[in-house]
């Protein structure tokens, strides 16, 4: 297998979003978990999206792991290493979006990398180096209060600067509007000036089609789905893959007992939250009660199994920036955090054991974890349920996933999902 395009995602919401988009674009694309074993088998693909759980870890371990990805994806013969972060580039002062692209840029022997976040179908844009989330910049935005990384500054060259060994150049929309070859003579002339990065602005879909363009003639690059649809349109009109319709039948329906869960805080899940209460029953967990050591988990699996015949169940953690805030006052961020993720593994995978085989989640840490806990290998995409999230069927076994970002879907998504799982 020789693969156009590699990818390396930092988290596996993101990976689904943009195996969803390569798929849409026509490339053949498959999403493993972790970085595949050598023994995988994997159908004939044009891209592979290598799923990481390395947004929120420390920044060398993020590093780490995605060299072995690129590993990985190069000794399958990837033309062109993307590494997909957040469309709002959720990180921190700490990494981990600077460390990897310096430590996958350098690796490929390249003086810098193109790195951009935009992806106009969800409305991220990005205007002389400013990040804008709809219409509002980024630190304007409800990711202002993200329970792991709080998004505070929009302007994308000094956030990357400041997680970046070298200094961060900017492409402007002036130049992207001049074409492909004018941003490679840009990159070259930051190059010239010691800029191992530059965020490049991009607005439309056809700023997308120019960067992508651009950032093919480099072997890596950075950015979100946008940045992934730039790059299949560029292998295509290249010749370097031949489009195809993505596959209409992922296999036959599975049926049986359905639930979600929700450990997303963003403001679009809690109203998809809010809206679900009308569709099926709803259980909140109590945070302070699970941190506590009560046994949460397994009150809400005992109380899904008592309604879950009847239908589709959800579970959620999810609350507000003021419950969100007082809960890691109490405890820590990241051990409010992780104790929340494992006690979502730890009912995903009592759910499954008791028969589950339609699971929605909502939050990127949160499938993350539950992803994990429960050990699947790889997913093929299916058909779109809202721009980023597609429906995901498991390799290994009869199981239909949805894996959504926290800021993605329509107002009734959990209904829109399973109305695609059958
Ligand atoms: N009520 C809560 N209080 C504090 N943290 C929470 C709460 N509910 C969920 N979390 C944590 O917030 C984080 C949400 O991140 P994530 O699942 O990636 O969602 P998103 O896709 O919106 O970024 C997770 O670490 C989750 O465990
Ligand atoms: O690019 C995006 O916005 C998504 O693909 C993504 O990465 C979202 O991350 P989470 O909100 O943490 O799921």
């Amino acid at each position: 297998m020789t693969l156009a395009l590699g990818c390396i995602a930092d988290d596996y919401t993101g990976a689904s979003d943009l195996a969803n988009t390569l798929t849409k674009a026509g490339l053949r694309t498959v999403q493993t978990i972790g970085v595949p074993a050598a023994d995988l088998a994997l159908p004939e693909v044009d891209a592979v999206v290598v799923s990481l759980k390395s947004r929120s870890i420390p920044a060398d371990e993020a590093v780490a792991r995605s060299r072995e990805a690129a590993a990985w994806l190069n000794a399958r013969g990837a033309g062109h290493l993307l590494f997909k972060v957040c469309s709002t580039f959720d990180s921190t002062d700490a990494g981990n979006i600077g460390p990897v692209t310096d430590a996958l840029r350098e690796d490929a022997g390249e003086a810098i990398a193109l790195v951009t976040p935009a992806f106009p179908e969800t409305a991220r844009t990005v205007y002389l180096g400013h990040l804008f989330v709809g219409t509002v910049p980024l630190a304007e935005s409800p990711l202002k209060d993200h329970p792991l990384n709080p998004m505070r500054d929009s302007n994308l060259v000094r956030v990357l600067a400041r997680q970046s060994r070298g200094q961060v150049g900017l492409v402007d929309l002036a130049t992207v509007a001049n074409g492909a070859e004018a941003v490679s003579a840009r990159l070259d002339a930051l190059a010239r000036e010691g800029k191992g990065a530059a965020i490049a602005d991009a607005v439309l879909d056809r700023d997308l089609a120019v960067l992508g363009a651009a950032a093919l003639t480099r072997k890596v690059s950075t950015g979100a789905s946008g940045l992934g649809l730039g790059l299949a349109r560029a292998l295509v009109a290249a010749g370097r893959v031949a489009p195809r319709a993505a596959e209409a039948d992922l296999g036959p329906a599975i049926g049986g007992p359905a639930a979600c869960l929700a450990g997303s805080c963003s403001q679009a899940t809690l109203g998809q939250i809010a809206r679900a209460e009308a569709a099926m029953p709803v259980r909140r967990l109590d945070p302070a009660r699970l941190l506590a050591g009560e046994d949460e988990a397994g009150a809400a699996l005992t109380w899904a199994m008592e309604r879950i015949g009847a239908g589709p169940v959800l579970i959620a953690s999810s609350a507000g920036p003021e419950a969100v805030a007082k809960v890691q006052a109490r405890y820590g961020r990241d051990a409010a955090g992780h104790a929340i993720e494992a006690a979502m593994a730890r009912i995903a995978e009592g759910l499954v054991a008791r028969g589950v085989r339609r699971l929605v989640v909502a939050g990127g840490e949160t499938s993350g974890a539950v992803v994990d806990r429960l050990g699947l290998p790889a997913f093929r995409v299916g058909p779109e349920i809202a721009a980023g999230v597609p429906v995901l069927r498991t390799t290994d076994r009869d199981m239909w996933l949805a894996l959504k970002s926290g800021n993605f879907g329509g107002p009734d998504f959990f209904a829109d999902a399973l109305r695609l799982m059958p």
